[in-house]
C-alpha cells in the first residue's frame, strides 16, 4: 500500500516568525500515523529540521548539478545538509515561470535521489489543454519524461487551474487521472509502481480534504496556502488519518 502523505508547499512564504507554525506541525506529525512532509523557504530549512522530529522537511527545487558556478542555486546534497530529505520538482510555477522541461525535471530528481532525497514530481494540464480534452495525455506525457529510474518517488497531480484559485476538480475527473497514474507507473515500475504515493493538489482546504482523500488511488495531498497555518493544516492531516 503507498504511504498516506500530507505534504506542504510554502512557496515563498514565511520569516523566522514563522517558525512556531512548523512547530505546531510538527507536533501534531508526532500523533499522526500518516507521513507528513513540510517543505518551506530554504532560509528555513535548516532550522525547520532542528524542530522537526516525525515531520519530514523537503526543499521546493534543486540543481541537476552537484555544485558548480550556478550563482543563487541550490544543490541537493545542500538540501540534504540542511536536514531535508524531499524535494519538490517540476512544480508548474517552475515548469511555466522558468521554462523547466521533462527532461530537466528527470535529471533533477536523478540528482535528487542521489543525494538521498526523494523527489516529489509535480505534473498537471492547463485550463486550455483540459478544456481541449488533452489533460491526461499531458499528465501522462510529463510523467513518462520527468521520472528518474528509480521507484522511490512521490507523485503530485495538481492541476494548473486549480492552484491557489479556489477552483477544484470535480470527483470523476481527479479520479480519471489518478487511476491512469496508477497504472501507468505500474506498467513503468512493475510492483514498485504500485507503492508509490499519488498526491492531489490544489486549492485543498479543510472544507474539501474528505472528499477528495476518499478517492481511489488518492495517497494524500500536496497542500500551498492552507499549509502555512497549522490551524488550516492540521485538520487536513486529520482527514488523512480519517480517509
Ligand atoms: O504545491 C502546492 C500547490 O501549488 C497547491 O497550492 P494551493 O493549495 O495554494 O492551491
Amino acid at each position: 500500500m503507498p504511504q498516506k502523505i500530507a505534504a506542504g508547499n510554502w512557496k515563498m512564504n514565511g520569516t523566522q516568525a514563522s517558525l512556531s507554525e512548523i512547530q505546531a506541525i510538527a507536533e501534531a506529525a508526532q500523533e499522526s500515523p500518516c507521513s507528513t512532509i513540510l517543505c518551506p523557504p530554504a532560509h528555513l530549512l535548516h532550522r525547520a529540521a532542528k524542530l522537526a522530529g516525525p515531520l519530514a522537511i523537503g526543499g521546493q527545487n534543486c540543481h541537476h548539478a552537484p555544485s558548480g558556478a550556478f550563482t543563487g542555486d541550490i544543490s541537493a546534497a545542500q538540501l540534504a545538509d540542511c536536514g531535508a530529505s524531499y524535494v519538490i520538482l517540476g512544480h508548474s510555477e517552475r515548469r511555466e515561470g522558468y521554462g523547466e522541461s521533462d527532461s530537466l525535471v528527470r535529471a533533477k530528481a536523478q540528482a535528487a535521489l542521489q543525494s538521498g532525497l526523494t523527489p516529489i514530481i509535480c505534473l498537471g494540464e492547463s485550463q486550455e489543454q483540459r478544456a481541449a480534452g488533452q489533460a491526461l495525455e499531458v499528465v501522462l506525457a510529463q510523467l513518462s519524461g520527468s521520472l528518474p529510474d528509480d521507484a522511490q518517488v512521490i507523485i503530485a497531480y495538481e492541476p494548473i487551474w486549480a492552484i491557489g484559485t479556489g477552483l477544484v476538480p470535480t470527483v470523476a475527473e481527479i479520479t480519471e487521472v489518478h487511476d491512469a497514474l496508477r497504472a501507468q507507473l505500474h506498467a513503468i515500475f512493475g510492483a514498485a509502481g504500485q507503492e508509490i504515493s499519488i498526491l492531489y493538489g490544489g486549492s485543498v482546504k479543510p472544507s474539501n480534504a474528505q472528499e477528495i482523500f476518499a478517492i481511489t488511488h488518492v495517497n494524500g495531498a500536496l497542500v500551498g496556502g492552507a499549509s502555512l497555518k497549522a490551524e488550516d493544516f492540521l485538520p487536513i492531516m486529520r482527514s488523512l488519518a480519517e480517509s
